[in-house]
Order: C-alpha cells, then sequence, then structure tokens
C-alpha cells in the first residue's frame, strides 16, 4: 500500500455532518485496508502534502502494523457540543449520556452572548457534578480569553482548551487565569512538546492521531510533554475513531474523559456497529467496514489516491511537515 501496488483495497467517503464543525458540512477521506486491518486518511481539505504525511503516517500504521496493546478496555468520553444554539446544545448533551462535556466557543461570526448562553445551558444540562471544558481552538487574544475565563468561572471550568493560538500566548493565559489550559493546536510537531513544556504553556495536552502521525507517534509525543493528555478524535468515521481508541488504550494513565465520541456528529459511519458511547464510555474494539454502510457513502477514490501519493512523495523526499506553524490551524 505504501507505493499503491494496486493490491491494497482503497474506498473514499463523503459523509454530511450533522452540524457545521470546524467549517466543514461533509466529511471525507480514503478507507484503506492492508494486512493489519483498515486506515483512515481523512486530512482537512485545505492542507497540503507535507501536514497531510503524518495523516497518510497513521493510515498506513493502523493498515500495515496495527497498534500497541491496550492496557484498559473501555474509553471514558466528553460529548462534544459544537457552536449551535443553547436549546440545540442542552438536546446534545442530553443525548451524549457522558458526565463531561466539550463546548466550542469564539466561533467566527458569533458573539461573546452566543458562547456564555450555549455553556449555560450545557452547564444547566450536565447538572453541577458534571465536568465542562470549552475549546476556543485559538481564536482569542490573551486579553480577551482572560476577560472571556473570568466571566465563565460561575460554570466552573474543567478547562480551556487553545484559547490563544501560540504557546507563549497559552503561558500568559495562564499565569492569569485559574482555569487549567490545555494545548491542543500547539501540540503537533515532534518538538513541540518541549516548546509548550519551555514556555509553560498548559497544564493538559490534546492529542490527535491522525495530526501526529499514527499512535506510535502520539503516544511519543505524550511521553515527551510529560502532562496529562486527553486524545481526541479528528472527527473520522468508526475507522479513524478505533485508532483514537486505540491510543486512549494504550496510554499508562488516562485521568480525564476523552474526546472520541464524536461519531454522533456525522450523519452515517463505514461501520455496521459504530464506535459510539454507551453511560459515558467508548469500548476499545476495531470496528470493520461495512459493504453496505461504505457503499452509501462512497465517493470517488481518484483525487483521494492522489492525495495519499503526494503525502506519500512528501514523506520519502524527507519533506517532514514542520506542523501548523505559530497560528492554530483546528484540525
Ligand atoms: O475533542 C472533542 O470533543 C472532539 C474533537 C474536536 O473537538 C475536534 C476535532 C477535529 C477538529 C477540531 O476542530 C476539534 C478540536 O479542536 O479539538
Ligand atoms: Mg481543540
Amino acid at each position: 500500500m505504501g507505493s499503491h501496488s494496486g493490491t491494497a483495497e482503497a474506498r473514499a467517503f463523503a459523509i454530511p455532518m450533522r452540524t457545521r464543525f470546524r467549517g466543514i458540512d461533509v466529511r471525507e477521506g480514503l478507507l484503506v485496508r492492508g494486512p493489519a486491518g483498515w486506515g483512515e486518511f481523512s486530512p482537512f481539505p485545505e492542507y497540503g502534502p507535507r501536514e497531510c504525511s503524518r495523516w497518510w503516517a497513521a493510515c498506513r500504521e493502523a493498515a500495515e502494523q496495527g497498534w500497541p496493546a491496550p492496557v484498559r478496555d473501555s474509553i471514558p468520553v466528553n460529548v462534544t457540543v459544537p457552536a449551535v444554539g443553547p436549546e440545540r446544545a442542552a438536546r446534545i448533551v442530553a443525548e451524549g449520556g457522558c458526565s463531561t462535556a466539550k463546548v466550542k466557543v469564539a466561533e467566527a461570526g458569533q458573539e461573546p452572548a452566543d458562547d456564555i448562553a450555549r455553556i449555560e445551558a450545557v452547564r444547566d444540562a450536565i447538572g453541577p457534578r458534571g465536568r465542562v471544558r470549552i475549546d476556543a481552538n485559538g481564536a482569542w487574544d490573551p486579553d480577551t480569553a482572560v476577560r472571556m475565563l473570568a466571566e465563565l468561572s460561575r460554570f466552573d471550568l474543567e478547562y480551556v482548551e487553545q484559547p490563544c493560538a501560540t504557546p507563549e500566548e497559552l503561558a500568559r493565559v495562564r499565569s492569569r487565569t485559574g482555569v487549567p489550559v490545555a494545548a491542543d493546536e500547539s501540540i503537533r510537531r515532534a518538538e513541540d512538546p518541549l516548546r509548550v513544556r519551555a514556555a509553560g504553556a498548559a497544564d493538559i495536552v490534546v492529542v490527535k492521531v491522525q495530526p501526529l502521525g499514527g499512535v506510535r507517534a502520539a503516544l511519543e509525543v505524550a511521553e515527551a510533554c510529560g502532562l496529562p493528555v486527553v486524545v481526541s478524535s479528528a472527527v473520522e468515521t468508526s475507522v479513524g475513531l478505533a485508532a483514537g481508541v486505540a491510543l486512549a488504550a494504550a496510554l499508562p494513565e488516562l485521568p480525564y474523559a476523552c474526546g472520541l465520541a464524536t461519531m454522533h456528529l456525522l450523519e452515517a459511519d463505514v461501520a455496521a456497529d459504530p464506535l459510539l458511547p454507551h453511560e459515558g464510555r467508548v469500548p476499545v474494539r476495531r470496528p470493520d467496514v461495512d459493504p453496505d454502510r461504505i457503499a452509501a457513502v462512497e465517493a470517488d477514490a481518484g483525487p483521494w489516491l492522489r492525495r495519499a501519493e503526494a503525502a506519500r512523495r512528501a514523506s520519502v523526499a524527507g519533506d517532514v511537515d514542520p506542523g501548523a506553524g505559530p497560528r492554530a490551524s483546528g484540525d
């Protein structure tokens, strides 16, 4: 499969999102079957070959190698609440059945009042014993972040994910708020953990399998960070999600709920038995691709095979992706 010898099975998919998320309405990608099972390659549309090379490495690892042995058999997860109105947010939390919610904030075109109303609705829906975390995807400047966190402190936030774009800004916010800070987009390259650590930028790190180049690469990043880890998905099908679940299952410590309950964001799946949470936990297993399900969401594989080939060439050329750079990219 690494050379596209034509022997591996590859199927492209296009699945509508239930709610617009991260600016996308349809989640697209490629599924590749190798000797170890199915892998998913689903970089977001704007990513070029160098960034895609890590997403491709994650797909190859899944298809060719499989993942390290699990140390637990289920993963506590958070329900993910997109930048929707308060009634919808409350419904998502009620249906999610999780005791932790992650709420998107600072969406382009929305006002702070929209964030406050959404978080208030989520706090009411989850109850005083539930945990509420927020994710700004790097959209605030440090002063805005500190002001918003002061305003939101009445909702007793578990942490704020990527309030600002750079590690240095995260550190500034961290020194001025009592809310723990999690780094997400700031952890994308092998050297990022050192920068985040050196800057004192975070209390927690969010790691995602595809952007980091696979489960093993993500485990190394987690170890280098030396901070508590939250595993999060890149809003994949159950095939890609299974890699995130495998990472969460292999981590020595898992003190927080993970962002792996994202199947509900998609209208359909490629597996007959999707990786959905039950009572706030996702089981550690690897769903198979179902012929009827993939057929129902199938797209032209041609452009995706070309994208994978460009990613493969970028990695063979040693053109190692420098990551998202100083600005947060929201993957
Ligand atoms: O962490 C979660 O609850 C779900 C995953 C999630 O929020 C994300 C996945 C992919 C793209 C991002 O915009 C977003 C994130 O920033 O964490
Ligand atoms: Mg995030």
